[in-house]
C-alpha cells in the first residue's frame, strides 16, 4: 500500500536517520496531506449516506460513491501514479477532536482523513455497528477494506484469540498477513479489548515494530481482521529450525532490531508485555519486527493507575510482576530482552518454569533473592509468600560463563533483579555488546531461511509424528528432532478450571528435560480475549486432538483502564500462585484449583494449594506435591494400563528427580 512515510531502506538501522525522517514527515503532516490506499477508497457502501454531511450541489450525484464522500473531506491529488488526499481546509465543518485522544500526534498513514469519529459517520463509512458503538476510536480516520478484496492463500499462524492467514491483496497482488480476530458473540469488552490493540498499534511507527496495514471487515461473518505486511518466520521459530545455527553477529543483529523497536515503544508510552520468541517477527530479507500487540498497555512515567501483574508468558516475566507488582515500567520489557539474549546464545530456553511458583523458584535460582532492602522497600503483595527463608547467592556469571564477555555483560545487567537497574533500551543499544567486534550483521546478510514459524515447527512435528511407524511409538521415545525437541506441539499435563471454567494449565513436554539437557517446549501462558496473560498455556488435548480455546480470564481494560473482575465464566484459580497471593479488593476470589486431563474427565483439586504465608520452600514442595497427584489422578481417570509414570491419554509421562527437586515431563507417544 502506498505510505507517505515509506523510507528509503525498510529495515531502518539508523535510528536517527528514521527519526529525521519522522521530522520530515511531520512536516508533511502539517499540511494535511495523506496518502490513501487506493481500495480503502472502494470500500464506502452504496447507499449509506452520512446525515450530518451537508453534501455539495455539485457532489450530490456522486453521493453514494467513494469519491462522493471524499470530495466531501479532501481534494485528490495524483502524484508519480500514486494518489493522495489533501485535506481541505477545515471550511464547512468543523474538525473535532475525538474524546479519546490515543496519543496519534501523527496522522496516521494509509487512510483518509474522516472529520470526526462520531458513529454515524463511522457506519457511513462502512464500518459494522457494533464496532462503531464500543470501539470508534480505534477506527477513527480509517476506512475498511471488504474481506473480498484479499484472496486467502493458507493458515499461518494460531493465536490465542486470532488465526492468522496468508492473503494476496488483490488490488495490489502483495501478500499479506490477516489476522481474523474472533469475538465471543460480539461481546463488548472483547470488541474494546481488540480496539485498544488497534489504538496501540496506530501510536507506534518503526521499521521494528509490525505495522498495522488496514482494518477488513467481512459484514457476512462479523469478523474483523488486521492485515499487516507478511513475514516470513519469527525468532523462536528459526531458533527451533534444525537447518539454523545463529552466529554472534547475528545474534546483535536481532538484538539490536528487537531493542530498536522496544526503545520506539517505550518513547511512545507503550509497554508491550509479551516479548518472546514467537512474537518478534522476521521477514525474508532478516528484518526483524515486534507483533502481537494484544497484551501492551499504554503507560505514563507518574502513572498511579494500577496495571495488572498477570502479564507477560510465563518464561519471560519478570520477577517484580511474579510478586504481583501493579506499578511497573519498561523494566518489564527489558527482562523480557535479556531472556531471549540469552536463550539465543545458550540455544535454549533459560528458565522454564510450568507455574508461576516454579518460575519465581527458577529466577531465584539463577538471578538470587532480593536483598533485604528490596523486599522492604518493594512492598509488593506476594512478597511474604516468596521471601525464602535463606538467600538465594546469583549466580548468572557463573552459568553463563561460556557467553562472550560482552554479551554476558549486558545478560547480567538486563536480567537484573531489580527493575531499575535493567537500564532501558536506549542504555542496552549503547552498551558494548553492540559496539565491539563482531559487529551486528546487516540484515541483508543474513541466509534465507525457508519459513520457519512456531507454528511451521509444530507442524512438522505433527508431520513427524503421524509419519512415525507404530511400532517405534511408546513411552519415552526420546528419537525426536531437533526441530521436534524445539518446537512447541506437545501438550502434557494440564490444569484447568472445571464445568464453564475456560482456564487450563499445560504442561509442555520438554524430550531433552529427561536425556539431561534443560530445554522445555512452550511457555506456558493464558492469554484470553481480553488479552491477559495468565501463568498458564492454552492449549490442551481433548477427544478430538488438539483444540486451542479462548482462557477467561479475571483481568478487562476498560477505556485503557485496567482492573480485575470476576469473569463471566467463572474463573478459577489457575496456577499456584494465584491460590497464595494477597487479594486485592477490586479482585475475585479463587477457591479452586483444578486438574486438567481429557476433556471429558477433569478432575477437580480443590482449596488452597498453599496456605496463605507459607514459605517459598514449603510453597515448592505443594506444588509438586500437586503436580504428582493430579497426574496420578489423570492416570486412573483415563484408565491407563502403562508402566509407571505414563499418565493415561493426557499425553505426559511425569517423573519426579529428586536431584533437582522437580518434575520431569515425558511424552506419552502411546496415546
Ligand atoms: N505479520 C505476520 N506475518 C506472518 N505471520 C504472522 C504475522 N503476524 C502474526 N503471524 C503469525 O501468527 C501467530 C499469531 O499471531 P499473534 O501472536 O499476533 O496472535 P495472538 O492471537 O495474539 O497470538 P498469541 O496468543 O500467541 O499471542 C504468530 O505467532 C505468527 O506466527
Amino acid at each position: 500500500m502506498g505510505c507517505i512515510c515509506s523510507k528509503g531502506s525498510s529495515e531502518g538501522d539508523n535510528v536517527s536517520e528514521h527519526d529525521k525522517d519522522k521530522d520530515k514527515e511531520k512536516e508533511v503532516y502539517k499540511s494535511s496531506v495523506h496518502m490513501v490506499a487506493p481500495l480503502q477508497r472502494e470500500e464506502i457502501k452504496v447507499g449509506l449516506v452520512n446525515p450530518k454531511i451537508e453534501i455539495p450541489m455539485k457532489s450530490k450525484s456522486k453521493r453514494t460513491s467513494e469519491s462522493g464522500l471524499l470530495s466531501l473531506l479532501a481534494t485528490k491529488v495524483e502524484d508519480d501514479g500514486k494518489t493522495r488526499i489533501i485535506e481541505r481546509p477545515k471550511e464547512g465543518h468543523h474538525k473535532r477532536r475525538s474524546t479519546f485522544d490515543f496519543g496519534m500526534q501523527q496522522p496516521m498513514s494509509r487512510v483518509v482523513s474522516m472529520p470526526n469519529g462520531a458513529r454515524g459517520e463511522l457506519e457511513v463509512a462502512g464500518w459494522p455497528s457494533w464496532l462503531t458503538s464500543v470501539a470508534a476510536e480505534a477506527i477513527q480516520g480509517w476506512l475498511p477494506r471488504s474481506v473480498e478484496s484479499f484472496e486467502k492463500l493458507n493458515k499461518i499462524g494460531q493465536g490465542t484469540y486470532s488465526s492468522v492467514y496468508k492473503a494476496r491483496d488483490l488490488k495490489t497482488n502483495k501478500i499479506v498477513a490477516m489476522k481474523k480476530v474472533r469475538f465471543v458473540n460480539m461481546d463488548p469488552e472483547s470488541v474494546r479489548f481488540m480496539a485498544r490493540e488497534i489504538c496501540i498499534l496506530r501510536k507506534l511507527d518503526h521499521p521494528n515494530v509490525m505495522k498495522l496495514e488496514a482494518l477488513v471487515t467481512s459484514r457476512i461473518s462479523g469478523s474483523l481482521y488486521l492485515v499487516f505486511e507478511y513475514m516470513e518466520h519469527d525468532l523462536s521459530g528459526l531458533a527451533a529450525a534444525p537447518w539454523v545455527k545463529f552466529t554472534e553477529s547475528q545474534i546483535k543483529c536481532y538484538m539490536q532490531k528487537l531493542l530498536r523497536g522496544l526503545e520506539h515503544c517505550h518513547s511512545r508510552g507503550v509497554l508491550h508485555r509479551d516479548i518472546k520468541g514467537s512474537n518478534l517477527l522476521i521477514d525474508d530479507n532478516g528484518v526483524l519486527k515486534i507483533g502481537d500487540f494484544g497484551l501492551a498497555t499504554t503507560f505514563e512515567p507518574n502513572q498511579t493507575q494500577p496495571l495488572t501483574s498477570r502479564v507477560v508468558t510465563l518464561w519471560y516475566r519478570a520477577p517484580e510482576l511474579l510478586l504481583g507488582a501493579t506499578e511497573y515500567g519498561v523494566a518489564i520489557d527489558m527482562w523480557s530482552a535479556g531472556c531471549i539474549l540469552a536463550e539465543l546464545f545458550a540455544g535454549k530456553p533459560i528458565m522454564p518454569g510450568r507455574t508461576e511458583v516454579e518460575q519465581m523458584h527458577k529466577i531465584f535460582k539463577l538471578c538470587g533473592s532480593p536483598s533485604e532492602e528490596y523486599w522492604k522497600k518493594s512492598k509488593l503483595p506476594h512478597a511474604t509468600s516468596f521471601k525464602p527463608q535463606h538467600p538465594y547467592k546469583r549466580c548468572v556469571t557463573d552459568t553463563f560463563k561460556d557467553f562472550p564477555p560482552s554479551a554476558l555483560a549486558l545478560v547480567d545487567i538486563l536480567l537484573s533483579i531489580e527493575p531499575e537497574k535493567r537500564g532501558t533500551a536506549s542504555s542496552a543499544l549503547n552498551s558494548e555488546f553492540f559496539n565491539t567486534k563482531p559487529l551486528p550483521c546487516d540484515p541483508s546478510s543474513l541466509p534465507k531461511y525457508p519459513p520457519s514459524k512456531e507454528y511451521d515447527a509444530k507442524i512438522r512435528e505433527e508431520e513427524a509424528r503421524r509419519q512415525k511407524p507404530e511400532s517405534v511409538k511408546g513411552c519415552g521415545d526420546e528419537s525426536l528432532s531437533k526441530s521436534s525437541r524445539q518446537s512447541k506441539g506437545c501438550t502434557t499435563t494440564s490444569i484447568v478450571g472445571q464445568g464453564q471454567s475456560n482456564i487450563s494449565i499445560s504442561v509442555k513436554y520438554n524430550p531433552l528435560e529427561e536425556s539431561g539437557t534443560r530445554l522445555p517446549i512452550e511457555p506456558p501462558r493464558v492469554k484470553n480475549r481480553n488479552g491477559f496473560t495468565h501463568s498458564t498455556s492454552v492449549i490442551h488435548p481433548n477427544a478430538a486432538g488438539y483444540d486451542r480455546k479462548v482462557k477467561e480470564d479475571s483481568c478487562v481494560s476498560q477505556n485503557g483502564r485496567e482492573f480485575l473482575r470476576q469473569g463471566s465464566h467463572k474463573s478459577r484459580a489457575v496456577g499456584y500462585f494465584s491460590s497464595v497471593h494477597s487479594k486485592r479488593d477490586d479482585e475475585p476470589s479463587y477457591g479452586d484449583s483444578t486438574v486438567y486431563v481429557p476433556k471429558k474427565s477433569r478432575l477437580l483439586c480443590s482449596g488452597p494449594l498453599v496456605p496463605p504465608g507459607g514459605s517459598m520452600e514449603d510453597m515448592l514442595k505443594e506444588h509438586e506435591r500437586q503436580i504428582q497427584e493430579a497426574v496420578r489422578k489423570a492416570r486412573e481417570s483415563s484408565g491407563c494400563k502403562c508402566s509407571s509414570g505414563c499418565s493415561g491419554n493426557s499425553l505426559v509421562r511425569i517423573s519426579f528427580n529428586a536431584d533437582c527437586g522437580e518434575n520431569q515431563v515425558a511424552p506419552n507417544l502411546q496415546h
